[in-house]
């Protein structure tokens, strides 16, 4: 399946700028300085007798030749990122954690030969502690149950393929997991990127730019993240190291709706295939901070219409990350899941988990801090992942 629509490029390609590498790399959002507005000085004709007293033209010395102006072209040695395409197949090693949940634990569990009602118990207990949730956990267990007995005596590798099965039809290859990072009507693509404090949002924005610019798109960040100072100046260096241009205010607290409004004008006008906007974590528990994010949405959208809205869930917070997500969802209306720090969980079912509660697919995760540890999400890549030996 493409992961962005519709133009894939694959591997090599070439990293387009639409201007020079020297060109500053920040926009930054300052008050306009008033224009002073001077008069033109009256050009005075000179007159015949003022003429006739101007001394003899002394033959000025030769002003010396000025000297050539040197250039210093900063050495800005630009990134190549790695091509998006199969990287969930490359990362799948880091996905050690919840692997060793389901291959080691339950396909030992399931190839016993004699699975009485202890030895079930003990596999939905494994599939509960992945974080499937509960539901998805009862449902799998009956499937399975079903469909041992009907296959009688069972080889590690029929147990092996029943339970991908099961678990890719789980995971629901059928959604929609494409990215909108396509210009339409004139206007850019327009992502935000949303989720409570830490769970790897800026990461997350400078990682997803580099996969675009992967696939020879142009793109602008917009750094309304405004609360923490050092966000802005993160994404910009995230930006800069692929070529990339970030829009951001250097007043600390300025108004992320007007810094998103910004971006997006930006982009608008640089006819660029996407503004990626940044946004400051926030406590789905304060109803101010969610109400400004709607803000922060509709201002945004009088310059184009935002496109997507990706919600970002730390992996580890497990079933707690979920609470977090509904609120969320019923401020903005989130179009897909990014979840980070998968390399460090054994709680591979927690995309399950989302998926049902939330009925919004994940579209990417976070599998490391390296700039290339974003994959798309593919369900069945994930799943031979999670039961490879
Ligand atoms: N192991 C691992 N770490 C990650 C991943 N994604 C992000 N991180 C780390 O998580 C930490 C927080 O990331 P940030 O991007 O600063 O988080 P944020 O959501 O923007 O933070 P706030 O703006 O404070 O809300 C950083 O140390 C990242 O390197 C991932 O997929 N795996």
């Amino acid at each position: 399946m493409a992961f962005l629509v519709p133009v894939l490029v694959g591997a090599g390609a070439v990293v387009a700028l639409d201007r020079p590498v020297d060109e500053p790399q920040v926009k930054v959002l300052e008050p306009p300085t008033p224009t002073p507005v001077t008069a033109p000085a009256p050009v005075e004709e000179p007159t015949v007798e003022e003429e006739a007293v101007v001394e003899p033209e002394v033959e000025a010395e030769p002003e010396p030749e000025p000297e050539p102006e040197v250039i210093a072209e900063p050495e800005v040695e630009l990134e190549k990122p790695a091509p998006a395409a199969g990287r969930l197949a490359r990362l799948r090693a880091r996905l050690a954690k919840s692997n060793n949940v389901f291959s080691k634990g339950l396909l030992a569990l399931l190839a016993q030969d004699d699975i009485d009602e202890d030895v079930w118990d003990e596999i939905e207990e494994t599939l509960l502690m992945s974080d499937l949730g509960a539901d998805p956990a009862m449902e799998l267990v009956d499937r399975l149950k079903e469909r041992v007995t009907v296959e009688g005596t069972r080889d590690s590798e029929t147990v092996r393929a029943m339970l991908r099965e099961e678990l890719v039809a789980m995971v629901d290859p059928s959604m929609d997991r494409r990215l909108t990072a396509t210009r339409k009507d004139d206007k850019p693509a327009v992502i935000m990127v949303v989720g409570v404090n830490g769970v790897g949002k800026t990461t997350t924005v400078g990682k997803l730019a580099r996969v675009l610019v992967a696939e020879d798109r142009e793109v602008i960040l917009g750094a309304a993240d405004t609360f923490r100072a050092a966000a802005a100046e993160q994404l910009t260096t995230w930006g800069e190291r692929v070529g990339v241009e970030t829009v951001r205010s250097e007043q600390e607290g300025a108004d992320p709706a007007s810094v998103a409004f910004s971006a997006v004008e930006t982009g608008v006008a640089q006819e660029v295939d996407v503004v990626l906007v940044d946004t400051a974590g926030r406590l789905h528990s304060k109803a101010n901070l969610m109400e400004e994010l709607g803000k922060v949405k509709r201002v945004a959208e009088k310059q184009a219409p935002v496109d997507e809205v990706l919600l970002v869930i730390d992996a580890t917070t497990g079933q707690n990350g979920l609470a977090q997500a509904k609120v969320f969802t019923e401020a903005v209306n989130v179009t897909g899941i990014v979840l980070t720090k998968m390399d460090g969980t054994a709680k591979g079912g927690i995309v399950v988990a989302i998926q049902r509660q939330l009925g919004v697919p994940v579209k990417l995760i976070g599998l490391g801090e390296g700039a290339d540890d974003l994959a798309p999400f593919e369900a069945e890549t994930f799943v031979d992942a999670l039961i490879a030996s």
